[in-house]
């Protein structure tokens, strides 16, 4: 029997909302035993830190480049990390000790697969010095060597989640509603497919915040009073990324934000759920068979508007639409809880990703692995 290890899974994911940390109890394959979730918080100022150094991001060329106020900001993020796992540590009564390692993924600020180009800021040595516990970060970047997207990576272990479900009538979809939306079909025959199924909630995010000066549209209160503007929901569902032969992972930076003039509040906070919803079951058409069950995770779940319209485009071709914690999961905690088995499996050298995940020539490792 392979070694069962005890790993940390810590996210901040495309929306920089704050860090999500997650325990996992697996061998890297088929054993996988959930624990406890934590989500910390990032504050208003240093979210305006992360968009300040994806802005300076931009002119990035090599991934090692740490311009402007990159560096301390790379540190500042490391540093609330190491504050994350020693909150989860004391609110679960554990030990750094009883911890084999932390699946780090730090902060993409920078992705461009067409030039094999991805960076996620976060800083493994410091992490693994400060919290005493290994750690295995920068999990994107050979799979890219390889000539893959460097997205999605966490196909594999929604393939280990599923293999784990309970009369699972395969084939199954998950989706994750993050920032940007990501797919997993695994088929009746185990085949596993997975890509970016287009813009998620931070669209949404980021026009609220401009027109409302809230971070987010809670529960889709505000889409709840508005209306779809077919011409501007047309504008996206129109984009080249859906129809193009290849599928394509993407950066925050892909989808621009609506103009003030395209919408009113609550008709672009409609569109924009619309969109995120629309571009699911869109995407989902490239896939070797029509879904008929998706499993919903991320924060996009937590949006009604976007989950009626999510159910109702794909009730329409027989598809079931439910919730993560329906199929027994949690939704917040399954990018972390990914980031934990994607950890193990690079310090067992086992592969990350696949030619039917990101476009990779073969199944690749991936990772740096940093002791204490
Ligand atoms: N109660 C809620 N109602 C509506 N939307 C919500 C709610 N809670 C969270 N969200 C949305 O979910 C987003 C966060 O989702 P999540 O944490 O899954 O994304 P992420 O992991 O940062 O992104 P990605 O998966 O792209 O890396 C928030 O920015 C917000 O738009
Ligand atoms: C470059 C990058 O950080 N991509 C994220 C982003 O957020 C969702 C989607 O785009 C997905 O491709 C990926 O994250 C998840 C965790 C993944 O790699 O599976």
């Amino acid at each position: 029997m392979e070694k069962v290890r005890t790993a940390i899974g810590l996210m901040s994911g495309t929306s920089m909302d704050g860090i999500d940390v997650a325990l996992l109890r697996t061998d890297g394959r088929a054993v996988v035993e959930r624990g406890p979730f934590l989500n910390v918080p990032y504050d208003p100022a240093f979210r305006d830190r992360l968009k300040l150094a994806l802005e300076q991001a931009k002119t990035i060329t090599q991934r090692e480049q740490r311009l402007g106020d990159l560096a301390s900001i790379e540190r500042e993020l490391t540093l609330r990390h190491v504050v994350a796992v020693r909150e989860f540590l004391a609110a679960n009564a554990l030990d750094a000790a009883s911890i084999d390692v932390i699946g780090f993924h730090g902060q993409t600020v920078l992705h461009r697969p067409d030039e094999a180009l991805t960076v996620q800021i976060g800083d493994g040595a410091l992490l693994a010095r400060e919290t005493g516990i290994s750690v295995a970060y920068d999990l994107r970047a050979n799979d890219m060597v390889h000539g893959g997207q460097g997205a999605p990576l966490v196909p594999v272990y929604h393939a280990a989640l599923a293999a784990n479900l309970i009369n699972a009538a395969l084939p199954v979809c998950f989706v994750n509603i993050g920032g940007i939306s990501n797919l997993t079909y695994i088929g009746a025959d185990g085949v596993i497919v997975g890509y970016d199924s287009g813009p998620g909630n931070t669209l949404i995010d980021q026009w609220v915040e401009t027109h409302a000066g809230v971070p987010f549209d809670q529960g889709g209160m505000i889409a709840s009073e508005g209306r779809i503007i077919a011409e501007l929901a047309d504008r996206y569902l129109n984009s080249p990324f859906f129809t193009a032969g290849k599928r394509r992972s993407l950066d925050r930076n892909d989808f621009p934000p609506p103009s003030g003039a395209d919408a009113e509040l609550a008709d672009g906070a409609r569109t924009l759920a619309y969109v995120a919803a629309a571009s699911i079951i869109k995407s989902a058409g490239h896939l070797p068979v029509t879904p008929t069950l998706y499993i919903v995770c991320g924060g996009g779940r937590l949006n009604r508007v976007l989950m009626l319209d999510l159910r109702d485009i794909a009730r329409r071709q027989g598809a079931q639409v439910i919730s993560a914690e329906a199929a027994g999961f949690n939704g917040d905690s399954m990018e972390a809880e990914a980031w934990a088995y994607l950890a193990v499996r690079s310090l067992d050298g086992l592969p990350l990703t696949f030619p039917g995940t990101t476009g990779v020539r073969a199944p690749v490792s991936g990772g740096v692995v940093v002791k204490p």
